[in-house]
């Protein structure tokens, strides 16, 4: 039985932790990082930005409500690895269907409990993140997870998102969640949106039908003649995982959409991309920001915003030519988080506006959105 097998940690340092397997047996490699959240497990786990990535997350107790079919950013769990302090003995929640156990080993996701995941936080805070490994399953030993750990190269210079998102165009219909009715249909559309695919949280998708978006999703090396030919009122850039940089297709198609001066978006990889199309520098952070309590200040206003985080990499204010305008700032450490374009109805946002899991403060960008679609509608019916 899983729960009663062993289960090892170890980090590029040298770091040994020892605990138990809660998941499949076996092994896996990835970059450690910590997320703060107190909840949200299922949606972290699901992210697709977390391929190549182990989370560990600080609230030491996680599991607590189970896994229900609902609460999904893919359709698979993308994340590396998991690694927590306690598993509960009893998972309760009335949308409950199975257990964290049950569904990592389902997955086939190699996970850790009964770690002191303080520790490693502390660590991972004062090192920066690490290149890590868990091995599980009663033959577990420390060389063989402390080889594997500093085998994996690190994400800087990765291009995971090429081929994190869908590989066929398709149809997105779902719309936000209530808790009357679940996810529900479509309202009217009236916008059409293309949306690149680097491996895209379904809230994305699901907010923007809500917001009364007609949605496409493209796989993310479509060319943007394909993207022009849907005749789109904008276009929308998602997060992804992996480095920014070497994403040439992706910054290609961002500068094409504001050279045509199409309603754009762009959220976490999307804005990073934004960053680098308008020739600004991207760096890897020392351990980056994965929480769902990050403020973030409003530029325009002073008032400050609760933001959902996961980047690992993020634009250089300094680096930014002077036709783009800072519109977010960390409150953390002051990094960029928003900007606009001055001269292109384009902009983006670093954090996530559409939780899942956090705080929905951000949520207004996606009426932004529809403000610069509303406007740029109204310039083409005047044109005809
Ligand atoms: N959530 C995201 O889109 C993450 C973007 C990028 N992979 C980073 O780590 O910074």
């Amino acid at each position: 039985m899983a729960l009663t097998e062993p289960a090892i940690l170890a980090l590029e340092d040298g770091s040994i932790f020892r605990g138990e397997s809660i998941g499949a047996e076996g092994s896996t490699s990835g970059e450690v990082v910590f997320n703060t959240a107190m909840t949200g497990y299922q949606e972290i786990l699901t992210d697709p930005s977390y391929t190549r990535q182990m989370v560990t997350l600080t609230y030491p107790h996680i599991g607590n409500t189970g896994i229900n079919p609902e609460d999904v950013e893919s359709d698979r769990v993308c994340a590396a690895g998991l690694i927590i302090r306690d598993l509960p003995m009893i998972a309760s929640n009335w949308r409950r269907t199975e257990t964290l156990t049950d569904y990592l080993q389902r997955e086939k996701v190699v996970a850790i409990a009964g770690i002191d995941t303080r520790r490693l936080t502390r660590l991972l805070r004062d090192k920066g993140a690490q290149s890590g490994a868990i091995v599980a399953g009663a033959g577990a030993t420390e060389e063989a997870a402390l080889k594997l750990a500093r085998e994996f190269p690190g994400l800087k210079g990765m291009d995971l998102a090429s081929d994190a998102g869908c590989s066929e165009p398709m149809k997105w219909t779902q719309s936000a969640w209530t808790l009357d009715e679940g996810y529900g249909p479509a309202p009217e559309a009236r916008y059409r949106v293309v949306a690149y695919d680097y491996g895209i949280k379904y809230n994305i998708l699901r907010l923007l039908v809500w917001r009364g978006c007609e949605v496409t999703v493209v796989p993310a090396k479509t060319p943007l003649d394909e993207v022009m030919a849907y005749q789109p009122d904008g276009v929308f850039f998602s997060n992804g995982p992996g480095d920014p940089e070497p994403c040439d297709y992706a910054i290609e198609a961002l500068r094409g959409c504001i050279e045509k001066g199409i309603p754009t978006f762009g959220i976490c990889l999307g804005h990073q991309l934004l960053g680098l199309a308008v020739g600004a520098r991207s760096v890897k952070m020392k351990f980056g920001h994965h929480g769902a309590n990050h403020p973030v200040e409003n530029v325009a206003d002073g008032t400050v915003v609760i933001t959902s985080q996961n980047h690992g990499f993020a634009v250089e204010e300094d680096s930014l030519p002077d036709n783009v305008e800072v519109t977010h700032r960390s409150l953390f450490d002051g990094t960029l988080q928003g900007m606009r374009l001055k001269d292109a109805p384009v902009f983006s946002f670093q954090g996530h506006p559409e939780a899942s899991p956090g705080p929905r403060d951000v949520i207004p960008l996606f009426g932004e959105f529809t403000r610069l679609m509303d406007e740029h509608q109204a310039a083409r019916a005047a044109e005809d």
